[in-house]
């Protein structure tokens, strides 16, 4: 066999589902590589023939592949922080008192309308390369700190060209319908006209977004709103995505699974109709225990629903300077175990083959497989469990990229 590169002495967590067992393991196995994609999996005894002199070979010394790592859910585009609110939250406020009272995302709106291209894509290019260095190979980035047409084209913009520039892949999403802007304070409606009629013609003119997500809230966008909005994107092909269920429930994910949304996320308060309504619509259940602990909610998503109606469950950072200022995926996979009782597997799930499929890219990311895209990581571990298992020493040894070895950024 002619090949690019292969991968022996591994044991190699597919993700694949049509493989039977935890994590799809093969153990002592081996992976080959051509023109970026998987060529051949299995057990290292059953390699073909391939001509060692002319492929390099690259030796996982006893150690573990599982596909890259997918974070199907940021807001990492921002200028500016939050720690104000941090303190002001310790000191009793909570975050929809801090929102409404013109702080919260309307602070970061700010400091987003000052800063230009140069410098945000500079702070993006740096949170992608903590990303990257615990096995990151593929990032959603949400705008929705601009609200207004210039500055949200601008975040996006700033997005698109972080994918064009670093090796992760990034998918964007159009968030005009974040929060209400102090210009339209008092007039939602006309802010959802704008966000209609002038800022999605202007993102779809430059193809700027993948998809478009609202935050359906009661200090955000009411279910009316929400669905006009979801309407627009989808009448325009783009894939539809909802933040539902957050602080109350609003019917959100209802909505959101008749109109076919990929995915809805946060869901603390969904319930078992809203379940039932995602599972029969196929729509994912995004699940942020970033958010979950920084703003030291108690209610707790409906995970025992979830499993119970088969709802593919994703989790992700939701890295923004609000809700959840953690910048790492790995420690996610923790969070989802220890504060939502994820077992690691359903974890692992959640950041590969299940945050795939939230994003549309399933068919040739999300899991080890042959045709699929060359996107894996080598890390030094003993059993697959261990990645959401311990956090601070990252064992991400080596990431491979559409077949590319990468030198990890310091
Ligand atoms: N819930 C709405 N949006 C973000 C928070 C953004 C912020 O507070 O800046 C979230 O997903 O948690
Ligand atoms: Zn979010």
């Amino acid at each position: 066999m002619s090949w690019d590169q292969v991968w022996i002495d591994v044991n190699v967590a597919t993700m694949d589902t049509n493989i039977q067992g935890a994590y799809g393991v093969i153990p002592q196995a081996a992976i080959a590589v051509k023109d970026g994609k998987i060529a051949w999996v299995g057990p290292r005894s059953e390699l073909p023939e391939f001509d060692v002199l002319a492929t390099p070979v690259y030796r996982g010394k006893g150690g573990w592949i599982t596909p890259g790592l997918i974070d199907a859910h940021t807001h990492l585009v921002f200028a500016g922080n939050r720690a104000h609110e941090f303190e002001q939250r310790l000191q009793g406020a909570t975050y929809a008192e801090i929102a409404r009272a013109g702080g919260g995302i309307i602070s970061t709106v700010n400091a987003c309308r000052d800063a230009d291209e140069a410098e945000l894509f500079e702070l993006g290019r740096q949170r992608l390369n903590a990303l990257a260095r615990e096995g990151v190979t593929t990032v959603e980035i949400k705008s929705g700190y601009g609200l207004n047409t210039e500055t949200e084209l601008k975040l996006l913009r700033v997005a698109r060209e972080l994918g064009e520039h670093h090796h992760i892949d990034v998918c964007t999403t159009f968030l005009g319908a974040h929060a209400i802007p102090p210009e339209y304070k008092d007039n939602a409606d006309a802010y959802i006209d704008l966000v209609i009629n002038d800022m999605l013609p202007a993102v779809i003119a430059e193809n700027l977004a993948d998809a478009v997500d609202v935050f359906c809230e009661n200090i955000a966008f009411s279910i009316e709103q929400t669905e006009r909005v979801l309407t627009a994107a989808k009448q325009a092909g783009l894939q539809i995505k909802l933040h539902a269920e957050q602080l109350t429930n609003m019917g959100g994910s209802a909505l959101a699974a008749k109109l076919g949304a990929k995915s809805v996320d946060h869901i603390e308060f969904l319930d078992e109709a809203g379940v039932k309504a995602i599972s029969e619509s196929g729509t994912c259940a995004t699940l942020l225990p970033g958010a979950f602990y920084f703003l030291r909610e108690t209610q707790l998503p409906p995970i025992e629903l979830l499993r119970q109606y088969k709802v593919p469950m994703v989790i992700a950072s939701d890295f923004n300077p609000g809700s959840s200022p953690i910048c790492s995926t790995l420690l996610m996979l923790n969070m989802a175990c220890t504060l939502f009782r994820l077992t690691p597997e359903e974890a692992l799930q959640g950041v590969t083959i299940n945050a795939a499929k939230s994003l549309g890219i399933d068919n040739h990311l999300g899991s080890i497989a042959v045709g699929k895209q060359a996107d894996f990581c080598l890390w030094d571990i003993t059993t697959p469990a261990q990645l959401a298992y311990a956090y601070g020493v990252n064992p991400c040894k080596t990431v491979v990229k559409k077949g590319q070895v990468i030198a990890l950024p310091h």
